[in-house]
């Protein structure tokens, strides 16, 4: 790779303990294959030369893909096997003395817990932040989970890339696009399912259906739903509910202050302006 220009949606981090039996690179590879736009390589426990070996097999592996590769914590094995960036945590090698060593090329990435860590990176030039954990998670035990109020805040403050980790899943991930994460990152979603190229297809599915959702072109239409501006290609009212991943679900519609009677969602046009509350009813009754 070599070069900084880098965007990615989907960052896969590894985390072997969640594939006992499985190899390391077939797990990646799987990633890779479902789609992964990133890779880092975080081995918390492994002795030093193990983590090089690891950190040697996924420079090959991530060059195959032309995905970057970024090493947790070890700045030296970053450097040794060329990888393209680190990731550093707060009490982890400092921005600036890392940007020091690593030059402006290569993508450093900072975790935070909360806006003014995250605006002091972004000050400070790093390439991404990662803001986690948003919820809790065995991956970090006892970590305080900083919700999805602190990814709305970043989304609202933060103009460098930033991507939200810490117990995503599939169940999960709509609530953390929805507060305006773009990028989102997992461990034990990805590498702990029995089909990591499908987990990563699934996710970026979601991904992709946001970033429809909230990027507006020609042909969109400006919505209000549930109280936030959205934009939509949706045709029709059953159009939008599947947009949303609401097909088959308890859901009720109101559609400019007046519920909506299922029967007549197929033939309900979703016009410019429209105002919609799509409610949610979770759990059985
Ligand atoms: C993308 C991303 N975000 C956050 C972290 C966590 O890094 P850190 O706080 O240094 O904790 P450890 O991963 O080292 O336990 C991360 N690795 N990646
Ligand atoms: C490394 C890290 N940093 C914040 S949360 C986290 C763990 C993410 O793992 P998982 O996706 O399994 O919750
Ligand atoms: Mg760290």
């Amino acid at each position: 790779m070599g070069s900084k220009t880098f965007d990615f949606s989907l960052y896969a981090i590894t985390g072997e303990n969640y594939h006992p039996g499985r190899e390391l690179k077939h797990v990646m590879e799987q990633a890779l294959r479902g789609g992964a736009d990133i890779v880092q390589l975080r081995a918390k426990d492994a002795p030093k030369r193990e983590v090089l070996e690891q950190a040697r097999m996924l420079r090959e592996l991530t060059a195959q893909y032309q995905v970057p590769l970024v090493i947790n914590d070890h700045l030296d094995i970053a450097l040794a096997v060329s990888a393209d960036g680190v990731h550093l945590g707060q009490e982890d090698l400092p921005l600036a003395e890392a940007r020091a060593i690593l030059g402006p090329d290569k993508i450093i990435g900072i975790s935070t817990h909360n806006i003014a860590q995250a605006l002091e990176a972004q000050a400070g030039g790093a390439d991404y932040i990662g803001v986690g954990p948003v919820y809790p998670t065995g991956t970090k035990p006892g970590r305080q989970a900083v919700t999805t109020a602190y990814v709305r805040e970043a989304a609202e403050r933060i103009t460098i890339p930033f991507v939200a980790i810490g117990g995503i899943t599939l169940d999960n991930v709509d609530a953390v696009l929805e507060a305006g994460a773009k990028r989102i990152c997992a461990v034990s979603a990805i590498v702990g399912s029995s089909d990591p190229a499908e987990a990563c297809r699934a996710f970026k599915h979601r991904l992709r259906e946001y970033e429809a959702l909230s990027s507006p072109d020609s042909a969109s239409k400006r919505i209000r739903v549930n109280g936030r501006d959205e934009w939509t290609h949706a045709g029709t009212v059953q159009e939008l509910v599947g947009q949303y991943g609401l097909q088959g679900q308890r859901i009720v519609v109101e559609l400019n202050g007046v519920i909506l009677s299922k029967d007549a969602w197929g033939d309900t046009p979703v016009s410019e302006g429209a105002q919609l509350e799509l409610v949610h009813f979770v759990g059985g009754g």
